[in-house]
């Protein structure tokens, strides 16, 4: 089921699985409201004002978007551009090449890894128009670095490299989530721990002859803690829902992009949010992007913060252990369906 993968001509008989069942027209995003864009760097400012100041913009933006454009996190360009361009170089390789590292289960851990699409669970499930390459790179001793590819030759680097600079970005926002909800500020930085997973997704989308039918990512919210997305330098195609309206999240050089997602929407009861997003396809150009998941310790228990519930604000989420809330999510994720409803009190 995993060897056929869009970079091969589709046949008409598979393209019904990918048209889309939403009603709604997909050029409708207004683009009228700007997307918050936070410094990280000022974040962590010695001076206290300033500080402050951007702390309160993280508030506003994660408790009405869940999702912003970081700047100021300190990965050199140099680093994203040969993260991007490596990627590219990836999965324009031959099939039988990228094959090599073709999706399999490691058997421990019932971890999805390697090169595929969408796992396929039920009859009418809409699959993406998108290929992908998923990597466990954290903790480091699970790492599989049989599906690591092998070339482009700097890969394996490369991504390193950077999952440890996108890995002090995260830390950075964990710190500054349980600060803005008064948490004690090393609250959710166990998230970012050595021993707490962190995936690597590349994700590939050719371009697609029917851009109004058919998903790059079907609209989902992410099930990790946060996660911080590279996306490509020249074609646009992510949009975030807010008030019930998809907005596009516009190119801005070298910011990345950081969402919420729901082990920290469970965590702070609600009050950040992890935001329903997608990603439309384009009908010339192909788009790359890379995003990082920060998961939970899977034998750790997800459960709103004492601190955030009281008399007008109850307990919103069940307590459940990470690992039951994420074999809920990839079921309910992969036909559609937002997993977090299924942990609600
Ligand atoms: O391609 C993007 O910009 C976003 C990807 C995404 O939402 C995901 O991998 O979960
Ligand atoms: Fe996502």
């Amino acid at each position: 089921m995993f060897k056929n993968s869009l970079s091969m001509v589709l046949n008409h008989h598979q393209l019904p699985r990918y048209i889309r069942k939403e009603k709604d027209d997909i050029d409708a995003p207004i683009n009228t409201t700007s997307i918050p864009i936070i410094d990280l760097h000022l974040l962590s400012s010695s001076s206290s004002q300033e500080k402050e100041k951007e702390l309160e913009k993280l508030k506003s933006a994660l408790t009405s978007w869940g999702l912003f454009q970081a700047i100021g996190h300190d990965i050199p360009s140099t680093l994203l551009d040969e993260l991007q361009r490596t990627a590219k170089e990836f999965f324009d390789l031959p099939m039988e090449e990228k094959h090599k590292y073709s999706v399999n289960f490691n058997g421990k851990q019932d971890w999805i890894q390697g090169y595929g699409n969408d796992l396929i669970i039920s009859d009418d499930q809409v699959i993406d128009w998108s290929d992908r390459l998923y990597l466990l790179v954290k903790p480091l001793d699970q790492r599989n670095y049989n599906l690591w590819p092998q070339y482009p030759t700097g890969f394996r680097e490369i991504l390193n490299k950077y999952s440890m600079k996108t890995h002090q970005a995260a830390e950075i926002v964990l710190k500054n989530m349980a600060k803005l909800l008064d948490l004690e500020e090393n609250y959710f930085v166990h998230l970012a721990a050595d021993n707490a997973p962190t995936f690597a997704r590349f994700n590939y989308y050719p371009p697609c002859s029917r851009p109004d039918l058919v998903y790059g990512i079907k609209p989902h919210a992410d099930g990790g803690a946060i996660t911080i997305v590279l996306p490509d330098k020249e074609v646009e195609g992510l949009q975030v829902l807010r008030d019930d309206q998809w907005i596009k999240v516009p190119i801005i050089p070298d910011a990345l992009i950081v969402n919420v997602a729901d082990q920290i929407e469970i965590m702070s009861n609600g009050e950040l949010k992890s935001p329903m997003h997608r990603v439309i396809t384009n009908s010339e150009k192909q788009r790359i992007s890379v995003a990082m998941f920060y998961l939970s310790e899977m034998e750790k228990c997800l459960a709103p913060a004492p601190e955030l519930i009281n008399e007008i604000k109850p307990m919103l989420f069940k307590k459940m252990k990470a690992q039951e809330y994420a074999d809920m999510y990839v079921k309910h994720t992969l036909q559609g369906k937002r997993a977090i409803d299924f942990a609600r009190v």
